[in-house]
């Protein structure tokens, strides 16, 4: 994803240092529809506006930093994962991309399901009214209490994730006096192309149980043998922010192959397969994403395909989108503090976030896209690095983006597609205190998960 070093056009410096940036836009005012969430745009004096409701106005009724997130275009990635995958298939939203309320009732209303991955998450989900039956319980280190939960709450499914759970939950589902259904999450050998943080199907890693060596097969026999569960399928996840289709692909083949197997040895055909989340999107101008139905499309032929040739009844597929769904939804919003322009290298722009709020740009050496906001502006583009206000030289929000030059102190600027693993994956920091999620939806606002404040965090320091 790293671009050309020496960008053509006007810049603030003779010569730019190595970075990960193509040539400035040929209009900084132009905002990206692919990176953007889908009813931003410019109003007439130049301000953005997000459902309707400039930026300006939020940033006065909310304050910065504040993550905005368009409600309709929430509802239409959720409906077109829903319609893309059809009633003979199942969308579960990864709910570690971002959980509320709100966002629970939202995907209940548009007819998906639900992943977590904790005790709380589940909570989260059930306090909002998702049906258990339509949760499915993940991670690779539950704890009883939280498998307990999980079977008490009467969760659709449980995600095995290791030789000892498949014994845990069988026997505190029996001593509960219940048969759990249960998946078996494994991995299939792929290397996703993706950061090595969060590729998850090769074999080095802490999820899943690997497909080699004949150890799926033997947690499946260890399943099939206990009363307390009810093995209903096969999961695998391969890893996340993923472009290529041909992992996904290799997956299926290999879920479908082990199915066989299954059938082979038990003379059982199991009903349901899960296929995971993490197809990658648009962070900049630069990537290209794959729609709902392509994948959709590739996933049901390959695995309709591999079953008929195996005379196996296709199984019921699921997956779970969680980025895909909520990434580009949300962008940002931060207030411009200090400039300060490094002569020859480039300009740090400091906001009122950063690392706290956003923390994939030093986990991952993630891109972003960010724009002023408040205003439109012609001036030249200038070089810079987005940084937060942490005591941490790692404090990059944005790497490398082009402003314009006249940017200053108090102008807003947005970083787009922040909508997954920004607000679920912050921090206290320096004790920052986590910023709102705002909906904005038909020219109205409101606060779906309100900032914290000082007291929220004294309120845990009782020394
Ligand atoms: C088991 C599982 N399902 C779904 C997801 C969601 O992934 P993404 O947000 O990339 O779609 C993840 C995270 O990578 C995951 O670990
Ligand atoms: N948190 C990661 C992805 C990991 C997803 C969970 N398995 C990200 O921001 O890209």
């Amino acid at each position: 994803m790293s671009r050309s070093a020496h960008p053509a056009g006007p810049r603030h410096a003779d010569v730019l240092p190595e970075g990960h940036y193509s040539a400035p836009p040929a209009d900084l005012n132009s905002l990206d529809p692919k990176v953007w969430a889908q009813t931003v745009g410019r109003d007439a004096d130049g301000a953005v506006t997000v459902g309707g409701v400039p930026v300006t106005r939020l940033a006065e009724e909310f304050g910065t930093p504040a993550y905005i997130l368009d409600e309709a275009d929430f509802r239409a990635r959720a409906r077109a994962w829903r319609s893309a995958f059809g009633h003979d298939a199942d969308v579960f939203y990864a709910g570690k991309a971002f959980l509320s309320r709100a966002v629970v009732r939202w995907l209940d209303e548009e007819g998906l399901n639900l992943d977590v991955c904790s005790g709380t998450e589940l909570a989260t989900a059930l306090s909002a009214g998702m049906p258990a039956e339509r949760i499915a319980f993940h991670g690779n280190n539950k704890s009883a209490a939280e498998i307990t939960r999980a079977v008490e709450a009467g969760v659709g499914r449980i995600v095995l994730d290791s030789f000892p759970e498949i014994v845990r939950v069988a026997h505190i589902a029996q001593s509960l006096g219940k048969r759990q259904k249960v998946q078996i999450r494994i991995t299939v050998g792929v290397e996703a192309h993706t950061h090595e943080f969060i590729a998850t199907a090769h074999e080095d890693q802490k999820f899943g149980i690997p497909l080699a060596g004949g150890q799926a097969a033997e947690a499946v026999r260890r399943a099939l043998r206990l009363d307390g569960i009810e093995l209903i399928g096969i999961h695998s996840h391969i890893g996340s922010q993923i472009f290529d289709m041909s992992g996904f692909e290799v997956a299926a083949h290999r879920v479908v192959g082990l199915l066989k197997d299954i059938r082979d040895e038990h003379g059982v055909e199991l009903p349901e397969i899960d296929l995971g989340g993490g197809l990658g999107i648009a962070y900049t101008s630069d990537d290209d994403p794959r729609e709902p139905h392509e994948i959709a499309k590739a996933l049901t032929e390959i695995v309709t395909r591999e079953c008929e040739a195996a005379k196996l009844r296709t199984p019921r597929i699921s997956v779970e989108p969680g980025r895909a769904i909520v990434g580009p939804t949300a962008f940002t919003l931060y207030e411009v503090g200090t400039i300060k322009p490094l002569e020859g290298l480039r300009t740090y722009v400091s906001v009122d976030g950063g690392m706290s709020d956003n923390i994939r740009t030093a986990l991952y050496d993630a891109e972003y896209s960010v724009a002023l906001v408040s205003r439109a502006s012609d001036a030249e583009p200038m070089l810079v690095r987005v940084v937060g206000k942490h005591c941490e030289s790692g404090d990059i929000v944005v790497k490398d983006a082009f402003l314009p030059a006249d940017l200053a102190p108090g102008d807003l600027i947005a970083v787009a597609a922040t909508g997954a693993y920004c607000r679920s994956m912050a921090s206290n920091y320096n004790h920052a205190l986590r910023p709102p999620v705002v909906a904005v939806s038909d020219g109205e606002a409101r606060v779906i998960v309100r900032r914290e404040t000082e007291d929220d965090l004294l309120r845990l320091d009782v020394g």
